[in-house]
């Protein structure tokens, strides 16, 4: 093209989300990592001339970080970021450059007691379940009439990660089933949660409401239920075994209304947020539930109002989808 000069270049595969679990025993750690890289250099007459032959393509830069992952192990994000950027220059003539950026999502253990076995003994906690690092949303919305007050309360942001303890099989097949059952899987959520306390609290024109009336009870401690909301929340995601998400949110339901004081009814709604194994065996390597991909869009949505026996379900759906 007369006229026209090819200016500054590059190209890789940005959002790789690399998910690697290792086992110790019964206790796993989690390495979670969304992996960008650029690659610089001889690319002139890739551009100018359609020419490929100085082009790695980015798909195999893509396999290149699930292999790493498997092969070498993540061992912090700084070494696995040099690891790759030495192996694309010292690899490929062409390339001049690489630039491998890395964010890291961070997590916790979830630590909670062991949970009582049918025989009366004390299972071992577990030691495969994760919470995010810092991004949770506290929620509460009131409403006030001259009938009295309604308060929900609740979070939006908690996500949470089981390594092992979730299987899915057994489900209806029809001719457009691929999925494969499995008894061993990573099961991950981002929690939004809403719960409706039944206390019954006075309402307008009647004192301050915040239960320093000459009528009113001692105020509920709305930060202690909260806090052990949250908690029961995330016991019970860490404790069941888990046949299917649906089964999962019940068993989380359950545990706050029968922990939580007060608790009527509450509202989950539960993204199945799909890890799926890379395949590596074109590499010849083995991959054992270890190296996974985190999957974004489009995902399972699980969602139901779970309540205590005799309650009627007030929280409306639509009010937890936007949350
Ligand atoms: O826990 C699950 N529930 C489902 O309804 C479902 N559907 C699916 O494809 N995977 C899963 N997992």
């Amino acid at each position: 093209m007369p006229g026209v000069v090819l200016g500054p270049a590059r190209y890789g595969k940005a959002g790789n989300r690399v998910v690697r679990v290792v086992r110790e025993g019964r206790t796993h750690h989690l390495k979670d990592l969304e992996v960008s890289i650029a690659l610089e250099g001889d690319l002139e007459e890739t551009h100018t001339l359609g020419r490929n032959d100085k082009v790695l393509p980015t798909d195999t830069v893509r396999n290149t970080v699930y292999a790493f992952a498997r092969e070498h192990g993540i061992a912090s994000a700084e070494e696995f970021a040099l690891l790759l950027a030495r192996h694309f220059v010292a690899g490929q003539e062409s390339i001049h450059r690489a630039r491998v950026r890395i964010e890291e999502h961070l997590w916790e253990r979830i630590e909670v007691p062991g949970a009582p076995t049918p025989d009366g003994e004390v299972a071992d906690p577990p030691r495969h379940s994760f919470v995010r690092s810092g991004r949770e949303t506290r929620i509460a919305q009131v409403t006030v009439d001259a009938e009295g007050c309604e308060v929900l309360a609740g979070l939006t942001g908690l996500t949470v990660l089981n390594t092992t303890a979730s299987e899915f099989h057994g489900f209806v097949e029809d001719r457009y089933t691929t999925l494969r059952e499995t008894t061993d899987r990573i099961l991950a959520t981002e929690v939004t949660a809403l719960w409706r306390y039944a206390d019954r609290l006075p309402g307008a024109g009647s004192g301050t409401g915040a239960g320093t009336g000459p009528d009113e009870g001692p105020a509920p401690d709305w930060d202690a239920r909260w806090t052990a909301a949250r908690d029961h929340l995330l016991a019970a995601f860490a404790l069941t075994h888990s046949l299917s998400l649906q089964q999962t949110l019940y068993e989380m339901g359950g545990r706050v209304l029968t922990g939580v004081p007060g608790v009527a009814e509450i509202r989950l709604s539960l993204p199945n947020k799909h890890h799926v194994p890379f395949d590596l065996s074109p590499f010849g390597l083995e991959n054992d539930h270890e190296v996974h991909v985190a999957g974004d869009d489009p995902h399972g949505l699980i969602e139901a109002t779970v309540l205590r026996e005799g309650a009627t379900a007030r929280i409306p759906p639509d009010l937890v989808n936007a949350l």
